[in-house]
């Protein structure tokens, strides 16, 4: 029950969308109390946060502006170890207050990548607001990472704006990986 198949994988739920929606209401409460009486910038990283911030920002109450960047690794490039460009990212980001919106972090680099080039245009403050955080998978330190959905363990997952080989974003809910049990000798 509830498994689903993906090409040659087999994920079972870990995260309903009604969890999900709770976590992200709350989260959302956290901001308009933090940022009263300021407006801030929420960039999401694309593909994979564009659910997630489409319902972070009907919780966020605050006046507020909202971007997307997209995020390159070197061709050939295994994992999002290699980044080589973020396309897309707003030039006017002098003294205002960022929140980056990630669906996932797991190594890190990514976002250590997206904070750096933030950061050279001299912003007010940049903090991190993530769905999902596998701490186990860090490998650089995220020290603006400021509101975390939920901390999971170092296992793939899909769904919910998560894809595996391109399939499963639209999943309502998040699923992890199936680890596959070898046979008794
Ligand atoms: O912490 P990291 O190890 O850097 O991994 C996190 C990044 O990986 C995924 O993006 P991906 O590069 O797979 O692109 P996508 O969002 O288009 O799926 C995810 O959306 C994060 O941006
Ligand atoms: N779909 C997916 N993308 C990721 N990018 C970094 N970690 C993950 C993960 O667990 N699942």
């Amino acid at each position: 029950m509830n498994n689903i198949e993906i090409e040659d994988r087999t994920f079972e739920i870990l995260l309903e969308n009604h969890t999900i929606s709770k976590r992200t209401r709350l989260i959302g409460i956290q901001i308009n109390v933090d940022y009263e009486k300021r407006c801030p910038v929420f960039i999401g990283v694309l593909n994979g946060s564009f659910l997630f911030m489409a319902d972070l920002l009907k919780e966020v109450e605050i006046p507020c502006e909202i971007g997307f960047i997209r995020v390159s690794s070197y061709e050939g490039a295994e994992s999002s170890g290699s980044i080589k460009e973020a396309f897309g990212l707003p030039d006017n980001l002098h003294n205002r207050d960022i929140i980056i919106v990630e669906d996932i972090v797991d190594s890190g680099l990514t976002l250590n990548y997206v904070i750096n080039e933030i950061q050279k245009q001299v912003p007010a403050s940049v903090k991190v607001c993530s769905l999902l955080f596998k701490p186990a998978a860090l490998k650089v330190p995220i020290k603006e990472l400021e509101y975390v959905g939920f901390e999971i363990a170092n296992e793939f997952v899909v769904g919910y704006g998560l894809d595996y080989v391109g399939l499963g974003r639209n999943l309502k809910d998040i699923y992890r990986e199936k680890t596959v049990l070898s046979p008794l000798p």
